[in-house]
């Protein structure tokens, strides 16, 4: 591929852009938003200048619900040899593209499986689908060229393809996106009349809980709207296990010994099945998931800090795989939890210890 065109320059079109262009493409960047192309291509992403003639591949990373009219749009106008979108559901967008005579062997559904609660050009990172997946939604009439094609910018996000149907997509997507999605805001909004003492507690599980309630909420009834049936069916399955919890609480709650015992047996097993459910999602690049172990390091709110941690960790000869910034709340300082592999964990401590840092 050797140009691209990117139409919606938020948080997925810029990632897209910066990974393409960091790969040798040559970008250009559209948004109805001229400010948001703007910003984009003062990020690298590409240029603002309209092309000459069609390009290789124009991605929309625009709404869901705008999905058709924009490849209307763009098709008309003759901006690329094919077309792809990025949007989180997929049957919807379909419909739409077909309902506004697009040329559909020309075009084809695509969802990266990364994100982030932030929207916009300045969230976007170049890096943002390595190792994760993208869904692709060929059809009978989607012709190879274009499959190739998206193939293509997959590959060059250093993302893997999964290829499925726009259907099965969708009901995926509900269970392992949506529905997570519309219970972290409803676990997030108990906390909006609470008390400020109480809230300020709130340590990295709650954290981690309702990161995604941070999105858009416009985005997101537009992504519900596309997948409500299937999301309204995951919800009153986790009601039925939601009210278990309860009169199994309630048991828990009572005085008589053997009630207890009864309630103490139906939490525990919500809370095994949720552990064998966690256990079943693997992680970077479909492996399971490998355990590591976390290292938290304290430092303070002094300029320099975490890069002569990360220097430090980086001398020692362990490879970070993850990092985890913690602020206490009115405290100068943060913990930094850095995920190691289980094997790792002493030459880390101990390197870091050696260096004058505080290893909890
Ligand atoms: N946010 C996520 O985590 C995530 C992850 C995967 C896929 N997606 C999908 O990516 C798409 C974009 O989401 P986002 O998070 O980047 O949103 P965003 O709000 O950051 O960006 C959307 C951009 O589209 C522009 N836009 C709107 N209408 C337009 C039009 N008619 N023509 C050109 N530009 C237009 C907006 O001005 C904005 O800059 C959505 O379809 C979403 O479902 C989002
Ligand atoms: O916020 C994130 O980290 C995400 O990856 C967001 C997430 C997800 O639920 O996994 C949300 C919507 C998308 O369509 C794809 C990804």
């Amino acid at each position: 591929m050797r140009s691209a065109v990117v139409v919606g320059t938020g948080l997925i079109g810029t990632s897209v852009a910066l990974a393409l262009n960091a790969q040798g493409v040559r970008v250009h960047l559209r948004d109805v938003d001229p400010a948001a192309a703007r910003i984009a291509a003062s990020r690298g992403a590409g240029v603002v200048e309209p092309q000459d003639g069609p390009v290789d591949l124009a991605v929309m990373a625009v709404p869901p619900a705008l999905v058709g009219s924009v490849l209307a749009d763009v098709q008309a106008h003759n901006l690329a040899e094919h077309y792809t979108d990025v949007a989180s559901v997929k049957a919807g967008p379909r419909e739409d593209v077909l309902s506004f005579a697009c040329h559909t062997s020309r075009y084809i559904g695509g969802h990266p499986m990364a994100g982030g609660e932030r929207s916009g050009p300045l969230a976007a990172r170049a890096d943002l689908f390595e190792g994760r997946t993208w869904v692709l939604t060929p059809t009978a009439d989607t012709s190879t060229e274009t499959l190739n094609t998206a193939l293509e910018l997959v590959a060059l996000c250093g993302a893997t393809p999964v290829v499925m149907g726009a259907a099965e997509h969708d009901r995926a997507v509900g269970l392992v996106s949506h529905t997570p999605h519309l219970v972290a805001s409803l676990v997030a909004l108990r906390l909006e009349q609470a008390e400020e003492r109480a809230v300020s507690l709130a340590g990295p599980g709650i954290r981690d809980l309702t990161r995604v309630a941070g999105g858009d909420p416009d985005l997101w009834v537009d992504i519900l709207s596309a997948n409500a049936s299937v999301v309204a069916d995951i919800l009153e399955e986790l009601a039925l296990d939601l009210d278990d919890a309860v009169v199994g609480l309630r048991a828990l709650a009572a005085t008589d010994e053997a009630k207890r015992g009864e309630g103490r047996r139906t939490v525990r097993q919500l809370l095994s099945r949720g552990r064998a459910g966690r256990g079943r999602i693997a992680g970077k690049r479909g492996t399971p998931t490998v355990r590591y172990r976390t290292v938290g390091v304290l430092i303070g709110d002094q300029p320099g800090q975490l890069a002569r941690l990360f220097t430090d960790a980086d001398r020692s000869g362990v490879n970070i795989e993850d990092v985890r910034l913690e602020h206490s709340v009115g405290q100068l300082a943060g913990l930094v939890h850095l995920s190691v592999d289980q094997r790792s964990t002493t030459v880390l401590e101990e390197a870091l210890r050696a260096n004058g840092w505080r290893v909890q």
